[in-house]
């Protein structure tokens, strides 16, 4: 296979080779997963352990923190071929401010290296901790793109899935002013982009006599 016989007509033929992989406990993260797949199409799977975090909010909380300690990864039951995309989108929430365990063994047993890797989010207002910094760890041969990020539910207040109503709304508008910034088909199709000139930021200043 080569790609010489790429035409620009391919841009939408290239959807099919968009993978988004989520983690997602209270279904939020999974929430923004279907709305990227509205939005620019692929497949949508979701990962799985071989064996369940505890329905227990404490417990889970307890269990994660060991394993962020131990550095262990949870066996996956999720396989996925991604030798097969060129995209991959990969949401999850933010646990103990960092990556989640199952996250982190995807990454682990699948390698991304030239591919474009995007990664979003749902937390619970802290933030996106050291994830999204784990995640250009752990794929160092991957193009990272600057991911999403938004408040999902509150599963310590016993606030679960809220992507709903008029926060659902919001939501989605976040999610496309995000991909129309990621320009998500230009990303997909490199090669057929005009070569990037050496980017000057001061030319893109005024000059100094023009500013007051
Ligand atoms: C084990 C565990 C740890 C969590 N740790 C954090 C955290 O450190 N910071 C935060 O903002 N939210 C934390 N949360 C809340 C989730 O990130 C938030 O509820 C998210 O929207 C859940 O996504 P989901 O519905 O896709 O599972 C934690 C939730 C769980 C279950």
């Amino acid at each position: 296979q080569t790609n010489s016989g790429k035409s620009v007509k391919n841009t939408q033929l290239d959807s099919e080779k968009i993978l988004i992989v989520y983690l997602s406990r209270t279904k939020n993260t999974k929430a923004i997963a279907e709305m990227i797949q509205q939005k620019v199409g692929g497949d949508l799977v979701e990962l799985e352990l071989e064996k369940p975090y505890p329905e227990n909010y404490q417990a889970i909380v307890a269990q994660v923190a060991r394993e962020n300690e131990t550095g262990f990864l949870p066996p996956l039951k999720t396989k996925v071929d991604v030798s097969k995309y060129v995209t991959i989108f990969i949401g999850f929430p933010t646990w103990g401010m960092q990556l989640p365990p199952p996250m982190k063994s995807f990454l682990h047993e699948n390698d991304l290296s030239g591919k474009t890797v995007i990664p979003f989010n749902t937390n619970a207002g802290y933030g996106v901790g050291s994830s999204f910094k784990i995640v250009k760890e752990l794929c160092p041969k991957s193009q990272v793109l600057e991911g999403f990020s938004t408040k999902g539910g509150i599963e310590r207040d016993g606030v679960l899935f809220v992507m709903e109503g008029k926060k659902q709304v919001e939501v989605l508008e976040e999610v496309k002013r995000w991909l129309r910034k990621l320009d998500i088909h230009q990303k997909l199709l490199p090669k057929l982009r005009p070569p990037k000139m050496g980017i000057n930021v001061q030319s893109s200043l005024p000059p100094m006599g023009a500013m007051k």
